[in-house]
């Protein structure tokens, strides 16, 4: 599996979206170090704040299946940049996947920015931080 299936997966993802209120349809692939792919699109809700993005929805798949080992996560929207996670799923991302996991950042007009984990959310609130 390279980048540019992960990009696909992503993309094939964000046609699932349930965006009534947005109309903004994001999708994500986030793959595991065996290989497995987990898809996630973001879910909206008429109570607006419990909208679900899409990488949250993958992230939590695949957590909840046991699979807690992540090589990759990419992420596509229509957008003029290549898509960026909102601050909620750069906290969740920095939580759950380990600090040099690529997340790869795009756009349906093949624009791609690739960075870390931790180039994501420098300085991420932690558990290390919650005890002395
Ligand atoms: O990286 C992002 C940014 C936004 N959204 C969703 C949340 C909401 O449903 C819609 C508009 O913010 O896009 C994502 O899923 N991922
Ligand atoms: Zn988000």
């Amino acid at each position: 599996m390279n980048i540019e299936q992960l990009i696909e997966e992503a993309k094939a993802a964000r046609e699932m979206a349930y965006t009534p209120y947005s109309k903004f349809k994001v999708g994500a692939a986030l793959i595991t170090n065996d290989g497995k792919i987990y898809k996630g699109c973001n879910i909206e809700n008429a109570a607006y704040s419990m909208c679900n993005c899409a990488e949250r929805t993958a992230i939590f798949k695949a957590y909840s299946e046991g699979d807690k080992q992540y090589k990759a996560i990419a992420v596509v929207a229509d957008t003029k940049r290549p898509v960026p996670p909102c601050g909620a799923c750069r906290q969740v991302i920095a939580e759950l996947c380990p600090k040099d996991m690529r997340v790869i950042l795009t756009n349906l007009q093949g624009d791609i920015e690739e960075l870390t984990v931790s180039e994501l959310l420098p300085g991420a609130f932690s558990a290390e931080d919650l005890h002395e």
